[in-house]
């Protein structure tokens, strides 16, 4: 696959930031969108929203961080550091949603600003723990969607954002039209829980034009962080200024990677895995 150009050794890299919860296992949230800014070579800058207790078996605890705090770390990183491109993930509550809203504003961060914004809009993990307050969800709609660059939700967010149950290709194109209504500059669908695919398409539109792209499904339980995965890879690629298309195109060739390297870890799903950038071939 085709990769970022990393920086020359002693040289500032492209700088990026996640503005997400911790795992304190390790696989999803700020820990990895981390692994993947890391190891496609860019310097990530974190604003944490909420801590949760996990591991690979799910969520057994959340602290949220207060809204002042979530927005002071964005001003304080994007006036001093400078960032090219910014992500959301897990948020947590409504206030924290508009104290990113708000501040975005201030810095320029979001669509038609300076700074590209890749909204993963995780409402649930994958155990089915609630990661958004069902209150935060008109936030999430009417403040934040619209000032996304592109919104990323898989098929159980698409359902809860837009009402729409995605089970073939013109529901998934019918919900990336609603998505764009709403705002987002582009909406892409995964597919990754279209399980009746032998694929996982996930489907881009900005209005006008829908790219599908259909990489092949890997039959695996570890799968933990790919959506997280999928947004900071695009998240770099647009700090290097690429289109939203072709940082899709880098993004989908990583996570498909990282998934067919994934690795089991404790008892329940392990998670995918950007470690194939830096890891040894097994001997024969
Ligand atoms: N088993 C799989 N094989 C290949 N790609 C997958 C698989 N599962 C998910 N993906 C891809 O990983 C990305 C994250 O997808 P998805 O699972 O839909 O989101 P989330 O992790 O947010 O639930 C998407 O690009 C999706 O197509
Ligand atoms: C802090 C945090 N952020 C995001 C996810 C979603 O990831 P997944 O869908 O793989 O559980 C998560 N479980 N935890």
């Amino acid at each position: 696959m085709k990769l970022l150009p990393p920086a020359p050794l002693g040289q500032t890299p492209v700088r990026a930031m996640t503005i997400a919860g911790t795992d304190s296992g390790g696989g999803a949230g700020v820990a990895a969108d981390l692994r993947t800014m890391a190891l496609a070579g860019v310097h990530g800058c974190v604003a944490v929203t909420a801590v949760t207790v996990q591991n690979t078996l799910g969520v057994s605890g959340v602290h949220t961080i207060p809204p002042e705090t979530v927005a002071g770390q964005i001003r304080t990183v994007v006036t001093d550091i400078g960032i090219g491109a910014a992500k959301t993930g897990m948020l947590a509550t409504g206030a924290i949603i508009d104290a990113i809203v708000d501040v975005a504003a201030e810095v320029g961060i979001g669509r038609d600003r300076p700074i590209p914004l890749v909204v993963d809009p995780v409402c649930a993990s994958m155990h089915g723990h609630q990661l958004l307050a069902t209150e935060a969800m008109d936030s999430l709609r009417e403040r934040l969607i619209p000032i996304a660059t592109v919104v990323t939700p898989n098929l159980d967010e698409v359902a809860l954002i837009t009402g729409i149950t995605v089970v073939d290709q013109d529901s998934q194109r019918a919900a990336a039209i609603e998505l764009h209504s709403m705002g987002a500059q582009w909406a892409l669908v995964k597919g990754g829980h279209l399980r009746s695919s032998p694929f996982s398409p996930d489907l881009l539109y900005d209005g006008e034009t829908f790219l599908e792209l259909d990489h092949e499904r890997i039959d695996t339980p570890h799968d933990h962080g790919a959506g997280d995965t999928l947004a900071s890879a695009m998240c770099c690629a647009l700090a290097h200024g690429l289109s939203v298309p072709d940082a899709l195109r880098f993004a989908k060739d990583w996570v498909t990677e990282s998934i067919r390297w994934s690795y089991p870890l404790g008892a329940g799903h392990g998670p995918v895995n950007p470690l194939w950038r830096v890891s040894e071939p097994l001997p024969d």
